[in-house]
């Protein structure tokens, strides 16, 4: 189990984590979602300890990352989003050198290497050096990488990246047996799809801060409108019936408003779109806005 306890991490006088809380409990998938630059990665950093948190701490099965880190990572497994390897390395050598840090010997370490290279699909190439792996089999050689340990708490950072369709369904596939073994799992992406298809809740993080935290199942839909025009007066009624985020000509409503008022306020000429949305695509869209600048 992972366990955030009021977690902040400032640089250079600016809170880039802000307060963060949220648990990872034992036999569930947590999808973590935001825009580049929310957060993400620099949370996933403080969890595994190679990042220390300004304020607040990290709970794994009991052991605080800041204050027990040895015990607290012994239990973690940890796929980061930029892997740094050693790339003139020997993947089978580079294997054995992080089962060393587990205090795993080489006789153990070498039926978890039959194991997992199967498993990531990299059989026949534990003797190729690192370097010549293409992006998406450094991928799956980190996936191996971050298994060693058998671990009860998963982290990975955009998993998924780099992957072919087949990898895709991989990580899909693993995520399932690892959280069916009891795996506590966290893992961020941009693919809202995935995170559709596996997460049991999604913890929506923006400007380091969370934003909201739903279970899969109970993600409320958006009314999405999309409109020709825009103008004041629309905007006033349509703010009369709900709860409305405007991003352009693009408006979002919850999904319990009344349809009919809605066409009344913005004219029924008006219209290009009116969907009722389950869509996390969609919903991001209400959570974030549509505009492509970076924070
Ligand atoms: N070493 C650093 N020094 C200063 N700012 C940093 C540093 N590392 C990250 N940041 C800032 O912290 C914020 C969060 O970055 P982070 O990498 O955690 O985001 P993310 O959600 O993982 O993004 P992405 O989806 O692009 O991977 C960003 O504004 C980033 O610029």
């Amino acid at each position: 189990m992972i366990r955030l306890n009021n977690v902040t991490k400032a640089l250079n006088h600016k809170n880039i984590i802000d307060n963060v809380s949220f648990s990872v409990n034992n036999s569930e998938i947590v999808g973590y979602v935001g825009p580049n630059g929310a957060g993400k990665t620099t949370t996933m950093k403080i969890i595994v300890g190679v990042s220390n948190p300004s304020s607040g701490d990290v709970i794994i099965d009991d052991y605080s990352i800041t204050k027990d880190k040895d015990k607290a990572q012994r239990n973690i497994g940890w796929i980061p989003e930029i892997i740094n390897f050693d790339e003139n390395e020997k993947a089978i050598d580079y294997f054995y050198y992080i089962a060393s840090f587990y205090g795993i010997g080489k006789e153990e370490a070498k039926r978890i290497a039959e194991e997992l290279f199967h498993l990531v699909g990299l059989e026949g190439k534990e003797n190729q050096k690192i370097k010549t792996f293409s992006q998406g089999m450094k991928r799956r050689y980190a996936i191996a990488l971050g298994l060693i340990n058998n671990p009860k708490n998963l982290i990975l950072d955009e998993p998924q990246n780099g992957l072919d369709p087949q990898g895709i369904i991989l990580v899909r596939e693993l995520l399932m047996k690892m959280k069916n073994k009891g795996c506590a799992i966290l893992f961020s992406s941009h693919l809202l799809g995935e995170i559709e298809k596996i997460a049991d809740r999604i913890v929506f993080i923006d400007k380091g801060k969370i934003i909201k935290e739903v279970k899969a199942k109970e993600l409320s839909g958006v009314v999405k409108i999309v409109l020709k025009e825009v103008n004041q007066g629309i905007l006033t009624k349509i703010m009369e019936i709900g709860d409305a985020r405007v991003k352009g000509n693009v408006i979002y409503l919850n999904e319990d408003v009344d349809l009919i008022e809605v066409i009344q306020a913005v004219g029924k000429r008006n219209i290009i779109e009116l969907k009722q949305s389950y869509d996390l695509e969609d919903i991001f869209g209400s959570l974030y806005g549509l505009n492509n600048s970076v924070e």
